[in-house]
C-alpha cells in the first residue's frame, strides 16, 4: 500500500459530468486538508472513443485509455475509486458521438454499419470496444451491496414522494413469450476442470465455422447458454400488438440495449419491424437503398429518409401515418416531440423503465401526453413475471406507501463479469438453419442448440470465487441487518439450479443458525418482499446480475422515488473499494434542461454517500488520522443536508445541482469545526464554515441568478471544460471561500 491514501473520482457524461465540475473542486478541498490526494480519470464515451485511435489523433487531444487503468488498479487492495454513472452507448448514440468528436478536430474514421475493407474492420472493431456497457464490467471487480442508507430511508418516510394511485381494474400488464425464449432453452454445466470451449455452427448443408474459439473457463465455473427463436419472437410480437389493440391500451417495449449490448438491440428491432411491417415490407428495397436498420430503431429510419427521392420520402411517410391509423397507441418517450417507445433502442431500458410505470399508477404517455394504460411487452420469460407480480399486487392492494413501506436493499452477484447475458462476444445471431454447438478440448459436446437463420443465441459465465464472496457478503448483510436474506433462484431454470447447487454449499462455511436464509423462485421472492414490504418491514434480495439491475432501481424508485439516493457499494475481491454513486443513469433529459435554462436538477446525494463510503474505507486501510474525522463529519452533513431537504428543488429559483453542492459544503465545514477529535482540522476549517454561513444569502444568490437563460457548454458528449466550469461554478463568493481554504 502507497502510504499517502488517494481517492480516483470518474469523470463521466451528460448531467454527473456537469455535477462533478461543481462538486469535485469541494471534494479535493476537503480531502486535501486531510492529506488525501484525489486525482481524476476519463471513462467518458468520447475518452473511451478517443483512447481508441491515438495514432489518428495529435499530440494534444490523446487521452490515456484510462479505463484499462482503472481495471487493473481494480485487482489491487489499493483502489478507492468513486463512479459515476456513465453512457453505455447505443449505436446512436456512438454515431453522434463520433460525429460530435469529428466536428471538433478529431480525425477519427467514421462507424461504418456494413464495414467491407479492413482499415473498415479495424476501426469498426475499436469502436465496438468503447460501445455498451463497456465499463461497468471492467471496474466491477466485486460484488454489489445497494442499500438506501438508514438516513436516506428516514428522510424519504418524512418527505414521502409522490406516488400514483393505482386502480383495481387498470388493465397494465406484461406480457412475455410461452416458449422459444432463453428461459426455455437454457442449458448450464458447471466445468469439472479448468480448460477451454469452442462455439461452432453447422450448418443443415453440413458447412461448419467456428464462431469463438479457446473461450478460457476456471474449474468450478458456471457456463450456460440458451436461444431466441427469431421466429417465435416476432410471432409472440404480432400477437401481443393485436392484442394491445383489442385491449384498448398501449404497446410499449421494456428491453436494456444498451447493457445487453448483442442481444438486446436485435430483439428492438424484430419488435420495430414487427410494429412497422406494412411499411418497412412495401419500402424494403428503398429503406436497405437509404441503409436502414431496424435495430437502431425507427429514429434511424427518420434520420436516413432525406437520401431518399421525394416522392419516395412522402410515399413512406404516408404509409407509416397508415401503420399509426391501424395499430394500437405506442408508448411516448417525448410525445412533445414524437419520440416513441420504437424510436432509439437506448430511450427505454427496463431497469428504469418499468419503475416509472410502476410509480406513474401503471401508466405510460400517450401521443397525447396523458397517462394511459400499458402493456409492457418483456419477451423473455427469465424475469419478466417479477413486474407482473408487483402490478398484481398493486392492482388488488393499491399504490405502495413511502412513508411507511419496508425496504428491499440488494446484494448482487457481479464480480469478474458475471452473468453478464446477451452483452459481449459470446452471443451471437445464427448465420443460418443447423446447429450452434459447444465443445470442450477433448471434442466433447457441452450444450447443443438447434437454431434457425437469425436466432440470437447467448453463451454466459459465471466464476467460483465470485459467487462464494457474494454468499459471504449477503451472510454479512443479513447479520448486520438483522433482516431475512432471499436468494431469487428459480430451480426450474438450468442456470439457477447450477447456482443453488453452489449457495447450498457455501452456506456452508459461515455460521447461519441465528439468521433467515432462504432460496424462492424469483416471483415467489417477490411477493414474500412484497408482502413484508407493506408491513413495513425489510427483506434483503440475494440476487444475480440481472435481478441486481432491475430491482436496485424498482424498489428505490418505488420507495425513495429515484435511485439517485442509494447508497452502492462494490466491495473489491482484492480488498479495495469502489463507490458507484446511486444506481440510475446518466438521464439525458438534465442536460437538455441545462442547456435550455441553465438548471441541473441532478441529485448528487448518491455522489455524498460514495464519497463518505471512501473516506471511511481510507479510514480502515491506511494510517490517516484525519480521514475518520473527514467521514464522519460527512456523515453528519449528509444526514442534516437530508434533514433540511436540499436536494435540487427541481423548479426554476430554487437551488439546483450547485445549490445542494454548496449546503454540503456548509454543513460539512460546520461538522469539522464543530468536533474535537482533531484540533488542526477544527482550526482549517473553522474561517470556512464562517465564510460560508456568513454569505449564505449571496451565494445561494450568486447561484440561482444564472437560472432561466440557456448555456453553452461546447458539446454534448465532450464539452468545453472551460465552459463546463464556468458555467457550474458561477459564484465568486463560493469559489474564493474554497481557494482560501487550499491557501491557493
Ligand atoms: N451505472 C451506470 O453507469 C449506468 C448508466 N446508465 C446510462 O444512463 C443513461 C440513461 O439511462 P436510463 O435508464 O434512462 O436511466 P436514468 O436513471 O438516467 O433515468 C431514469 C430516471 O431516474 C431519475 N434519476 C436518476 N438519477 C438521478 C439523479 N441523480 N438525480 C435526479 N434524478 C435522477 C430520473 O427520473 P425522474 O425524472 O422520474 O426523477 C431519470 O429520468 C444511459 O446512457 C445509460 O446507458 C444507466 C444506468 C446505470
Ligand atoms: O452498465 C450499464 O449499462 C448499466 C448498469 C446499470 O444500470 C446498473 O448497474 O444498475
Ligand atoms: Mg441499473
Amino acid at each position: 500500500m502507497s502510504d499517502t491514501p488517494k481517492i480516483l473520482y470518474t469523470l463521466t457524461d451528460e448531467a454527473p459530468f456537469l455535477a462533478t465540475a461543481s462538486f469535485l473542486p469541494i471534494v479535493q478541498a476537503f480531502a486535501g486538508a486531510a492529506g488525501i490526494a484525489v486525482e481524476t480519470r476519463d471513462i467518458s464515451l468520447s475518452g473511451r472513443i478517443l483512447a481508441q485511435f491515438p495514432e489518428l489523433l495529435t499530440h494534444n487531444q490523446r487521452v490515456n485509455d484510462d479505463l484499462a487503468e482503472l481495471g487493473e488498479l481494480a485487482k489491487t487492495p489499493e483502489a478507492n475509486i468513486i463512479k459515476l454513472p456513465n453512457i453505455s452507448a447505443s449505436v446512436p448514440q456512438l454515431k453522434a458521438a463520433i460525429k460530435e468528436l469529428q466536428a471538433q478536430g478529431h480525425a477519427l474514421p467514421d462507424y461504418t454499419d456494413d464495414p467491407k475493407t479492413d482499415a473498415e474492420k479495424d476501426a469498426r472493431a475499436r469502436y465496438a470496444r468503447a460501445m455498451g456497457s463497456a465499463v461497468n464490467p471492467v471496474l466491477r471487480e466485486g460484488n454489489s451491496d445497494r442499500r438506501a442508507p438508514k438516513s436516506v430511508k428516514a428522510y424519504a418516510q418524512k418527505h414521502p414522494h409522490r406516488m400514483g394511485q393505482w386502480a383495481g381494474d387498470s388493465k397494465s400488464h406484461v406480457a412475455h413469450m410461452a416458449d422459444g425464449d432463453f428461459y426455455g432453452s437454457e442449458q448450464s454445466a458447471t466445468m469439472a476442470q479448468a480448460g477451454s470451449l469452442r462455439i461452432e455452427f453447422t450448418g443443415n448443408d453440413g458447412s461448419t465455422r467456428v464462431l469463438k474459439d479457446a473461450v478460457k473457463v476456471q474449474a468450478g465455473e458456471i457456463v450456460d447458454a440458451a436461444r431466441m427463436s427469431r421466429k417465435a419472437l416476432s410471432a409472440f410480437v404480432a400477437r401481443e400488438i393485436a392484442d394491445a389493440k383489442a385491449q384498448g391500451v398501449l404497446f410499449s417495449l421494456h428491453l436494456k440495449a444498451t447493457m445487453m449490448k448483442v442481444s438486446d438491440p436485435i430483439m428492438f428491432g424484430v419488435v420495430v419491424r414487427e410494429f412497422y411491417k406494412a411499411a418497412l415490407d412495401k419500402h424494403a428495397d428503398a429503406l436497405a437503398q437509404a441503409g436502414f436498420d431496424a435495430n437502431n430503431g425507427i429514429g434511424d429510419l427518420y434520420a436516413r429518409l432525406g437520401t431518399l427521392p421525394q416522392d419516395v420520402q412522402d410515399a413512406i411517410t404516408a404509409d407509416i401515418a397508415a401503420v399509426y391509423a391501424d395499430a394500437p397507441g405506442l408508448a411516448m418517450v417525448n410525445s412533445d416531440k414524437g419520440i416513441t417507445n420504437l424510436h432509439v433502442p437506448s430511450d427505454v431500458i427496463v431497469d428504469a423503465s418499468m419503475p416509472a410505470m410502476i410509480r406513474d399508477s401503471g401508466g405510460m404517455w400517450n401521443a397525447e401526453g396523458k397517462l394511459q394504460d400499458a402493456k409492457a411487452v418483456i419477451p423473455d420469460r427469465c424475469y419478466a413475471g417479477i413486474y407482473q407480480a408487483v402490478i398484481e399486487d398493486c392492482k388488488a392492494n393499491g399504490a405502495f406507501d413511502p412513508a411507511t413501506m419496508g425496504s428491499v436493499p440488494n446484494v448482487g452477484l457481479m464480480a469478474q463479469k458475471a452473468e453478464e447475458y446477451g452483452s459481449h462476444d459470446k452471443t451471437f445471431q445464427a448465420p443460418g438453419d443447423g446447429t450452434i454447438r459447444v465443445v470442450d478440448v477433448d471434442g466433447n459436446t457441452v450444450f447443443e442448440h438447434a437454431v434457425e437463420a437469425g436466432d440470437i443465441w447467448r453463451m454466459c459465465q459465471t466464476k467460483d470465487a465470485p459467487i462464494q464472496d457474494w454468499v459471504k457478503l449477503a451472510v454479512d448483510r443479513a447479520r448486520i441487518s438483522g433482516a431475512p436474506a432471499v436468494f431469487w433462484l428459480d430451480k426450474a431454470r438450468a442456470h439457477d439450479a447450477q447456482v443453488i447447487a453452489k449457495v447450498e454449499q457455501y452456506l456452508k462455511d459461515h455460521t447461519t443458525t441465528s439468521l433467515d436464509l432462504r432460496i424462492l423462485p424469483p416471483v415467489e421472492a417477490m411477493k414474500l418482499s412484497l408482502e413484508r414490504i407493506r408491513r413495513g418491514e425489510d427483506t434483503i434480495s440475494v440476487t444475480g446480475n440481472v435481478l441486481r439491475d432491475y430491482l436496485t432501481d424498482l424498489f428505490p424508485i418505488m420507495e425513495l422515488g429515484t435511485s439517485a439516493k442509494m447508497l452502492s457499494i462494490v466491495p473489491l475481491m482484492a480488498g479495495g473499494g469502489l463507490f458507484e454513486t446511486g444506481a440510475g443513469g446518466s438521464a439525458p433529459k438534465h442536460v437538455q434542461q441545462f442547456m435550455e435554462e441553465n438548471y441541473l436538477r441532478w441529485d448528487s446525494l448518491g455522489e455524498f454517500l460514495a464519497l463518505a463510503a471512501s473516506l471511511e474505507h481510507i479510514s480502515q486501510r491506511w494510517l490517516n488520522s484525519q480521514a475518520p474525522v473527514l467521514a464522519k463529519a460527512l456523515d453528519e452533513a449528509n444526514g442534516r443536508f437530508l434533514d433540511t431537504d436540499k436536494s435540487p428543488g427541481r423548479k426554476l429559483g430554487t437551488i439546483d445541482n450547485r445549490g445542494s453542492h454548496f449546503y454540503l459544503a456548509l454543513y460539512w465545514a460546520q461538522a469539522l469545526a464543530a468536533q474535537d477529535d482533531d484540533a488542526a482540522l477544527k482550526a482549517r476549517f473553522a474561517p470556512l464554515a464562517q465564510a460560508l454561513s456568513d454569505n449564505e444569502g449571496k451565494i445561494v444568490a450568486e447561484l440561482n441568478a444564472v437560472q432561466g437563460r440557456g448555456v453553452d457548454i461546447g458539446g454534448y458528449y465532450r464539452p468545453d471544460m472551460v465552459k463546463v466550469t464556468a458555467a457550474m461554478r458561477p459564484s465568486d463568493t463560493f469559489n474564493a471561500a474554497l481557494a482560501a481554504l487550499s491557501g491557493s
